[in-house]
This record gives structure tokens, sequence and C-alpha cells, in this order.
């Protein structure tokens, strides 16, 4: 069984993931965030350090794919933070579109990812934590990411606007949408196990 769990910076995909892992006894597989050797570059010039960084993530969450589906093939349940269809669909999509990064290299870059994609598998779930700015703005106030104080509001609108758009055409799989603008699953078990009915009921016809 493979859960992917997508959304907005902020959204609380990380939280959930660990969450999710302890509850089911399952691996976890996080974002190359905190290694990545461009990210903080590219906060403070984008269209300087766009390519790199989509190169970048394109190929560690490729490697990762590789994992899971290796995973999967022994039988093994996997909760997965972020996935490979975001990084094109969304980030490397908006660069492109809000000037950031040029057609030359957004092309360049969307035909790597098209040999690609043909080797990843769908995860069984894709569930999308749909959050409204404000939760998004406080989040990530409150994860405190010095490299993430200046994004600008219209970023994550735009990327919001984006991730609707990809969720209203996504059809590899099953998909559960998760308003979390409302839900605390930090400190409100209850709003965990809310979570949880959900996926079981999507996935197992459980409630
Ligand atoms: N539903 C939630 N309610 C309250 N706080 C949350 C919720 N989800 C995440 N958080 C907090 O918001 C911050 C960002 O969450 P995180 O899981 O890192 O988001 P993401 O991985 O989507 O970027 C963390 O400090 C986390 O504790
Ligand atoms: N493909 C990406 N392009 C640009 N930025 C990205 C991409 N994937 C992740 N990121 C950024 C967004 C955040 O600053 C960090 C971690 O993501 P998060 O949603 O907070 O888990 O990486």
């Amino acid at each position: 069984m493979h859960i992917a769990i997508v959304g907005n910076i902020g959204a609380g995909k990380t939280t959930l993931a660990n969450k999710l892992a302890h509850h089911f006894q399952w691996e976890v597989f996080l974002e190359d965030v905190d290694h990545n050797p461009y990210l903080k570059d590219f906060y403070d010039d984008m269209p300087r350090w766009a390519f790199h960084l989509q190169v970048y993530f394109l190929n560690s969450r490729f490697r990762q794919t590789q994992q899971i589906k290796q995973r999967q093939q022994i039988n093994k349940g996997v909760i997965q933070d972020r996935t490979i269809y975001e990084d094109a669909h969304i980030f490397a999509a908006n660069l492109n579109q809000s000037g950031l990064m040029t057609e030359r290299d957004y092309q360049n870059y969307l035909g790597l990812f098209e040999s690609m994609i043909s080797m990843v598998d769908p995860p069984d779930l894709l569930l999308y934590l749909r959050a409204d700015l404000p939760k998004l703005v406080q989040q990530i106030e409150k994860r405190n990411r010095d490299y993430e104080n200046n994004i600008k509001i219209d970023y994550l609108k735009h990327l919001n606007e984006h991730y609707e758009e990809w969720i209203r055409s996504y059809s590899h799989g099953k998909l559960l949408i998760v308003d979390v603008n409302h839900l605390d699953y930090v400190n409100n078990p209850e709003d965990l196990s809310i979570v949880i009915e959900k996926i079981n009921s999507t996935l197992f016809g459980l409630f």
C-alpha cells in the first residue's frame, strides 16, 4: 500500500506523513529539504536557480519513487511526503508561467520529466491537503525556516491555483481531498482520527 500526501508549502504534509506512518506502522519517505543544496539560493534569486532546483528535486524524487517501488514489491506499506507530479505540474509549471523559468529551460526540464514518468507507479491513494492562504502562512511562520520567511503571498496563491487545477484532472488512482483549514492534528487527536477514518473509508471501504 502506498499513500502519497500532496499539498502546498506548509499545508501539513510532513506532520501528517509522520503521524500516519506511526499509526499504520509503515515506512515514511520525506522530501530532501534540509540537505538540498539549491533551496536557499532559489528563494534568494528564483530566475537564477529555478532550473537547477527543479533538476535536483526531480532526481531526488525519482530516486525515491524507485525505492518505494522496491518496498511495494515486498508488500511494505509506504507514506510519501509530496510526489514527483507536483514538481512538474505545480512548481515547474508555475515558475515558467510566472516568467521565472525560461521556456527553453522548462522544455528541457519537461523532456527529462517525460522520460522518467513512465517508470513511476502512481500511489494507491493520493491525499490532497487543501489549505487556504491564511492557514499556509500561519503554518509556514510556525515552522520558521529562515529561507521561507520571504515567500510572497502571490507565490503561494499561484501554487494553490495550480494544485486545484491539477487535482481536478488527477486520474491516476484513488483521490482523497481533506480540507485542513479547521483541522489541527498536531494538538487534537480527534482531528487525526477524522483523517484516518477518511483514509480507511476511501481505501478499504471501512468507516
Ligand atoms: N493541521 C494542522 N494544525 C495545526 N498545525 C499544523 C497542522 N499541520 C501542520 N501544522 C504545523 O505547521 C507547520 C508546517 O507543517 P509541515 O508538516 O511542515 O507542512 P508541509 O510539510 O506541508 O510543508 C509545522 O510547524 C506543523 O507542526
Ligand atoms: N519542485 C519544487 N520547486 C520549488 N520548490 C520546491 C519544490 N518542491 C519542494 N519545494 C520547496 C517548498 C518548501 O520551501 C520546501 C519543502 O516543501 P514543503 O511543502 O514545506 O514540505 O521545498
